[in-house]
């Protein structure tokens, strides 16, 4: 039997969701129940360079996706989702964006507290001032570069003291701790010398221009892991006002046709909690939709396929984006790079578990970062459309022209006699590296995506018939609704909002944690806006 309980609000503990949680419960009125399907961060997930190793854990949902024509195709195992919805969502969308899209890739999620957050590569990038100009531009009151920076600054703790100074973009106050890396091995230098050589500066990425070579910045505390339970949640112990709740699924309950509450099941029971002021889902790109869809708020064909009763036919999933990367290896004969009998050594582990630096506290090997331009890109724009990342392995690159020369013809990388590794693919047996075309067969048949889903609620104006919630995170349907029947102020229901990356309407141009991470900052505060004038 359902247990009943009250409450004001409650959301999900990702990256948006634990920052949405800590604002709102700064105010001792607003209580608040945070639910989360994941537990505890732990021991693995605190050191970044076993990042990838999360991935085989239960901190990690495990999706893999649908097969679609044109990518992941070396990869043979097929996608079964045991939701159906989730599955077509998946699907369809995977369809839509060609390119962006996926066969049977993993699809990571973070199933923990600080969502994919804890589980992530730690870097820390904001995107481009284009990207969120571009929202605005679309009819996206309140998201522009301007309008957002304030809240990029707001949750920063900054240690780098060069960047730390430039007060017009960073700041030292916030929750999250951002810093240099600690260590490096040579060929973190080599390639930024590389950098230079063609003309790129070494500096900040995450101020005035965006294309730039430089080392990276990271989610990082003292050499561990600053998630987003870490900076938000943690400070959050004692707050009397703030329940959160693991290992709990949610499942909006919409058979009155408005965003009322939340039934979950937990402990073998299943737990009605009713909002006073406002549902908001933080659940992610993937199961943000999938909620929104279990709901009955979806593509009106597909919930009637899937026998759920339609409350507001919206088009839930359908901008699904991610970016897609290309890894590609090169070999040296000097022995500089990562191997395990050069870094995980007695040496290097004390180095860790001692001064919390070292080879352990780099993610997953990767040292440094550029924003490029192709000959697609205009360069004067400072809009870089390529991301390199330089993993002391391996590196990854443009898919083109440049990454070419940057290691081959380039002095610095020269001197370290650094050569293409190149595989035959024998699906292309024509294909001759390192020609577009074998490049392209190589996208195809090894694609590897960054993780970046984001965009199954987008964001948009009221005309937008794509957009799923409006510049305020609110959904259509309940304006609507409003608007029509004021029984909803009466009944003290004031809506239903989703904040995080779903409601990006285009990918930001880089890693996705920092933007998310606004987006919580800015949503709460149009939270508790609206909380004050009802
Ligand atoms: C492997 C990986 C590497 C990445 N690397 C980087 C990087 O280096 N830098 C970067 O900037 N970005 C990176 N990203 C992307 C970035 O981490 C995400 O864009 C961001 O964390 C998404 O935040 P979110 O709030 O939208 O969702 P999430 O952080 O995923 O949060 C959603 C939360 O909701 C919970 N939830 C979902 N469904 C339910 C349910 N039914 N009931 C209860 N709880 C539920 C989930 O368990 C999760 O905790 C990476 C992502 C992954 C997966």
């Amino acid at each position: 039997m359902a247990e009943q309980l009250v409450l004001e609000a409650f959301v999900g503990a990702g990256s948006a969701g634990s920052v949405i949680a800590s604002r709102l419960t700064e105010n001792p009125n607003y209580k608040v129940l945070l639910l989360e399907a994941g537990g505890d961060e732990n021991s693995i997930s605190e050191t970044p360079a076993f990042t990838l190793f999360l991935q085989q854990t239960d901190l990690n949902w495990k999706y893999k996706n649908e097969q679609v024509p044109g990518a992941c195709l070396g990869l043979k195992e097929k996608v079964h989702f045991h939701d159906h919805s989730l599955k077509w969502i998946h699907h369809k969308l995977t369809n839509y964006l060609c390119l962006f899209s996926f066969q049977s890739c993993l699809l990571p999620r973070g199933k923990v507290l600080g969502g994919s957050s804890t589980i992530n590569y730690l870097l820390y990038v904001r995107g481009n001032k284009r990207d969120f100009d571009g929202w605005a531009n679309l009819g996206n009151y309140g998201w522009s570069y301007e309008e957002v920076l304030p809240y990029f600054k707001k949750s920063e703790d900054n240690e780098n003291p060069v960047y730390a100074r430039n007060e017009r973009y960073h700041s030292t106050n916030g929750n999250l701790t951002i810093s240099d890396i600690k260590f490096k091995t040579p060929l973190s230098d080599i390639f930024l010398r590389a950098g230079q050589e063609f003309g790129y500066r070494i500096g900040d990425y995450n101020a005035e221009n965006q294309t730039a070579f430089a080392p990276l910045q990271i989610f990082a505390r003292n050499g561990t892991r600053c998630s987003t339970s870490k900076a938000f949640l943690h400070p959050t112990i004692g707050r009397k006002n703030l329940d959160i709740a693991k290992f709990a699924h949610i499942l909006i309950d919409a058979e009155s046709k408005r965003a009322y509450g939340v039934r979950f099941f937990r402990n073998g029971k299943y737990h009605d909690v009713y909002a006073r002021k406002e549902v908001i889902l933080s659940a992610g790109a993937a199961n943000t939709p999938q909620l929104l869809m279990l709901s009955g708020i979806g593509p009106k064909n597909e919930l009637k396929k899937l026998g759920i009763p339609l409350i507001k036919d919206l088009p839930v999933g359908f901008n699904l984006q991610d970016h897609y990367a290309l890894p590609l290896v090169f070999l040296t004969d000097k022995p500089i790079t990562y191997t395990p009998s050069r870094y995980n050594t007695i040496l290097t582990n004390m180095s860790y578990d001692i001064y919390r630096s070292g080879p352990l506290s780099v993610p997953f090997g990767i040292e440094a970062t550029g924003f490029i331009s192709t000959k697609y890109q205009d360069p004067k724009l400072d809009f870089p459309d390529i991301q390199l990342f330089l993993v002391s392995a391996s590196a990854a690159t443009d898919a083109g022209k440049f990454t070419l020369k940057l290691v081959e013809e380039s002095k610095a990388f020269k001197e370290v006699n650094a050569k293409y590794h190149f595989v035959p693919i024998p699906m292309c047996p024509n294909a001759v590296p390192p020609s577009d075309e074998y490049l392209d067969c190589y996208m195809r048949w090894y694609t590897t995506v960054e993780h970046h889903l984001s965009g199954t609620a987008k964001m948009g104006p009221h005309d937008d018939p794509t957009a799923v919630v409006d510049p305020e995170l609110r959904y259509h349907f309940l304006l609507i609704l409003l608007k029509f029947n004021l029984n909803f102020r009466v009944y003290g229901i004031s809506g239903l909002r989703v904040a995080d990356a779903s409601i990006m309407p285009i990918v930001t141009t880089g890693n996705t944690n920092a933007p998310v991470i606004m987006i919580g900052e800015k949503a709460s505060d149009l939270i508790k806006n609206s909380w004050k004038n009802a």
